[in-house]
């Protein structure tokens, strides 16, 4: 791919455990300003591909580029650092830190605030932490969670834990947004109203971003293009109503509605 658009570029990309091959020979793309979804049924290697995105696992086989540059073999922080964030399908936050303190552990990443400044606590360690205090609660705003920011992350109704994996996401900055099952649990109206934040959160930020999701309605209503992936194995790629009339999907979703 020699597209200069292409943030994400995958590379016939296998991941093996022991003999099964999750992950198995996958070449995708994702062009600057993309929303794409990820989809394929349970076991497919969706959250595995993720992994590797991200640095969790190395692949066995096959190449990822981000922005032209590989990524194989750097660590998650590494990666984090390059402009890919994600959240997890089970959500991880610091539970037992407030709301607010879960955006800040995630901005500190990305300010250049001298360790010696905090250490002395210098005039300019206070006016960077209060500057970042600002920040923070900017995104908690951006996700309606700024009358919460006193809480316990542990405390927040399900819904809300999965706003704030997100807000904690964007305020490390990313270029490049993965998103996983970020409207599992949630009710219909929850689900709505984040699909129009995620839209919105595109555009305002100028991210490319990749998700996984169950909800078909869902991606299929707010993603330009999806890969699916069926027991490790890509076997389509293309505009939602193209991936609704594709036989192959269809049959991999045999009984479910697609
Ligand atoms: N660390 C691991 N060790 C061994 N097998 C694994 C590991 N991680 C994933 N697998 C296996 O790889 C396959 C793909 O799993 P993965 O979780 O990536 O699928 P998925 O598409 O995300 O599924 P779901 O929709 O259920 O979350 C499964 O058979 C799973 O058991």
């Amino acid at each position: 791919m020699t597209d200069s658009t292409v943030v994400l570029d995958v590379q016939h990309v296998s991941r093996t455990f022991g003999g099964l091959k999750a992950v198995s020979d996958v070449a995708m793309f994702i062009r600057q300003g993309e929303l794409v979804g990820l989809i394929g049924p349970n076991g497919a290697g969706k959250t595995t591909l993720f992994n590797l995105l991200t640095g969790v696992y190395e692949p066995s086989e096959g190449k990822i580029l981000f922005n032209g540059e590989s990524v194989g073999g750097l660590k998650p922080y590494q990666i984090t650092q390059k402009g890919a964030a994600r959240t997890f399908q089970n959500i991880r936050l610091f539970g037992d830190l407030s709301v607010l303190d879960n955006v800040k552990v995630a901005y500190h990443q990305h300010t250049k605030h001298s360790v010696w400044s905090s250490i002395l606590r210098l005039p300019s360690h206070f006016k960077g932490e209060q500057e970042i205090t600002e920040k923070a609660i900017e995104f908690l705003k951006i996700f309606k969670l700024d009358g919460k920011q006193n809480e316990l992350a542990k405390n927040l109704p399900y819904g809300e834990q999965r706003r704030l994996e997100i807000a904690r996401a964007l305020a490390a900055r990313p270029k490049l947004l993965l998103l996983d099952e970020p409207a599992a649990g949630m009710n219909p109206q929850e689900t709505h109203d984040l699909m129009e934040l995620i839209q919105w959160i595109r555009k305002e930020f100028d991210l490319t971003i990749l998700l996984i999701e169950h909800d078909m309605s869902l991606v299929m209503g707010v993603c330009e293009r999806i890969y699916v992936l069926d027991r490790g194995i890509l076997i389509a790629d293309g505009t939602p109503s193209e991936i609704r009339s594709n036989p192959k999907v269809i049959e991999a979703y045999l009984g479910q509605e697609v």
